[in-house]
């Protein structure tokens, strides 16, 4: 098959030919390159209506003189997200060619292409997804017939936060390139990026989330007092692409999945490209970063997907073909992969037991005997937690990071439990070594219950039995967090891989904290909890630990609905309400 790929959604007309028998693709492109500052819309708009027509028809010439007038079998388009204009000109040309040809119209969300070429390339199953491009930040891992997203920004486009501080500056779009080649000339000098001067700027995630608001802000004052550029350039990009990776990773771990595919026109950027590889090496998971002609927008992409998508009779008609600016990935419904498969896999070795490696710690269960501090006061297995140094992160923001959550968790776990929460003692913390010694609970954590291995223990072995167990695990949780927003704090990173859970037969350790639920959940890893009243903050918490459980379980509605009902049992109505508008909130801008 011969799919005409079509692409505009912001700054490249582009136009493409792939042909799926000989694995090729042509692609013409023509960027728009404003004179000073970002896109301006409507100069973005006229040069759409000029530039698509060029481009489609140099791809179409070609296809012509070689295949003659039956060249194309299909034309696909970028339905969205993107700029209304430049899309509305992008859609008129598909249309119009479609039935000019006569052949189907299909239509392409812009993010799916943008991770789907990845796949494509390295042919790997079910990889999670980083999506690092202009007006988008986004971990996408497929479940049940979706695109789910596992994390994303909570503000501003990865490109478009760095490119709102070389807007300040005083540097054209695209910035990227630019903040790359200065911070080059800072960490490029032989001594290697670790060597060079850090500048302190914001660094936020919040479980798989993150934001980028309060980084282009301090980076735009750093300049104003005086700061060198390539430092500043230095410092944004060691903290956006350390924050890039970290979620990475940490999707990596709740899913269980070990395969990473880079997508948009920020994963050109060496930098971020070596701390993904570097970040998949140390856990051995395979990482795949597509071609640079791949990864800019382009209509390549458009053209790959559009043959899948076509092949599958996912083809569109004339009345139901609007394009949609606020298109998101997982609204699309996916008509071309085998959806038998998750991203989620049952049984990843660190899900059912506590021992193993997380995304940011080596966890290991010690037998308290053995154990020169505890023995004679504990007779359980102990857990020893150790923050690795990452190497892919700037050395000393590594060691801050470190430092900081260690210092955090030990504190907001004590802190958890004198809010009736359960949690782990803390038996020691050794602040240098970023090391705990907690008291090991529970026998497996959520995730694994929820990935559908795990379960055991109770006397009812009946489906039905299982997921009302489950549902009430689930419901604690809602519980367990309002506690802690009562009390002042959030937990930052309440994912399902989070939450442990005790088999409830008598005998079974831990403080319940007054809970009679017979299958006792308790939450640990503190490390990026903190002090807060700002019902945003409790909202995230709760779009976080939401999130884990829609991208990784099946009949995951009724398991938010309990988890809600918990929270609203003891915490406040207006956090759930301002969880609705944390979701609606749309991303691009
Ligand atoms: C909706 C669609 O219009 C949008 N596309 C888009 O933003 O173009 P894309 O090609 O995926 O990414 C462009 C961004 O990629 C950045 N960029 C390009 N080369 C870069 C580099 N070497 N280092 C860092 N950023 C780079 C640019 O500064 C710009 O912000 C999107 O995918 O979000
Ligand atoms: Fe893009």
């Amino acid at each position: 098959m011969r799919v005409l790929g079509i692409e505009g959604t912001a700054w490249c007309a582009s136009a493409a030919l792939h042909d799926t028998e000989a694995d090729s693709t042509v692609i013409e492109s023509d960027p728009y390159e404003p004179d000073s500052g970002g896109i301006h819309p409507r100069e973005a708009a006229e040069h759409m209506s000029e530039a698509i027509p060029e481009v489609v028809g140099t791809v179409l010439d070609a296809a012509e003189a070689e295949y003659g007038p039956d060249a194309i079998d299909a034309v696909a388009f970028s339905r969205g997200p993107g700029l209304g204009p430049c899309l509305r000109t992008v859609g008129t040309a598909a249309r119009s060619l479609a039935g000019a040809l006569d052949v189907p119209l299909v239509g392409v969300n812009h993010m799916v292409a943008h991770l789907e070429i990845g796949r494509h390339e390295s042919g790997f199953s079910n990889p999670v997804c980083l999506n690092a491009s202009g007006a988008n930040a986004h971990l996408l891992g497929y479940h049940d017939g979706r695109y789910r997203v596992l994390g994303e920004t909570m503000d501003a486009g990865v490109g478009n936060a760095i490119d709102k501080f070389t807007r300040h500056v005083g540097w054209n779009h695209p910035g990227g390139p630019k903040v790359e080649a200065a911070a080059a000339e800072v960490s490029g000098d032989g001594r290697g990026p670790e060597a060079a001067d850090l500048l302190e700027l914001p660094y936020v995630v919040k479980g798989m989330d993150f934001s980028f608001s309060g980084i282009s802000s301090a980076a735009n004052d750093a300049y104003d007092d005086s700061e060198p550029v390539e430092e500043i350039c230095f410092s944004l990009q060691e903290h956006v692409f350390g924050m890039l990776t970290e979620v990475s990773e940490r999707a990596l771990s709740l899913t269980g999945a070990d395969e990473l595919v880079l997508g948009g026109g920020v994963g050109q950027n060496d930098r971020l490209r070596e701390m993904l590889a570097e970040m998949c090496s140390a856990r051995g998971a395979a990482f795949h970063a597509p071609d640079p002609r791949y990864l800019r927008d382009n209509a390549g992409m458009i053209a790959v997907l559009g043959a899948r998508m076509a092949a599958a009779g996912d083809t569109l008609e004339i009345r139901e073909s609007r394009i949609d600016p606020n298109f998101r990935p997982d609204q699309v419904p996916v008509t071309w992969r085998d959806d038998e498969s998750s991203v989620a896999r049952v049984g990843n070795g660190d899900g059912g037991d506590h021992d193993g490696r997380g995304a940011e710690a080596v966890v290991e269960v010690v037998d308290a005997d053995d154990d020169g501090l505890v023995e004679g006061i504990v007779d359980r297995p102990i857990v020893r937690k150790r923050r690795i140094p990452k190497e892919y992160r700037h050395p000393a923001l590594d060691r801050s990071l470190r430092r900081d959550r260690t210092v955090a968790e030990a504190r907001l776990t004590n802190e958890a439990r004198r809010a009736g929460v359960p949690t782990p003692l803390v038996y020691d913390i050794d602040v240098p070594e970023a090391t705990l010694t907690l008291q090991h609970v529970g026998d497996r954590d959520l995730a694994a219950i929820l990935h559908g291995g795990g379960e055991s223990g109770g006397s009812d072995g009946s489906d039905e039995g299982r997921s009302d167990r489950t549902l009430r695990a689930v419901r604690s949780v809602g519980r367990h967090l309002a506690r802690l927003h009562r009390a002042g704090f959030v937990h930052g990173d309440p994912t399902t891989r989070n939450v442990r859970v005790g088999s409830g037969r008598s005998g079974s350790e831990g403080d319940r904290g007054g809970d009679p639920a017979p299958d006792p959940t308790y939450l640990i890893d503190f490390g990026l909890g903190y002090h807060t009243g700002h019902v945003e903050d409790h909202a995230m918490d709760l779009h976080v630990f939401e999130g884990s459980v829609t991208a990784t379980a099946t009949d995951s509605d009724r398991l938010v609905d309990a988890f809600e009902d918990g929270y609203r049992e003891e915490g406040d109505e207006v956090v759930l309400d301002r969880l609705r508008e944390v979701r609606r909130r749309g991303r691009y801008r």
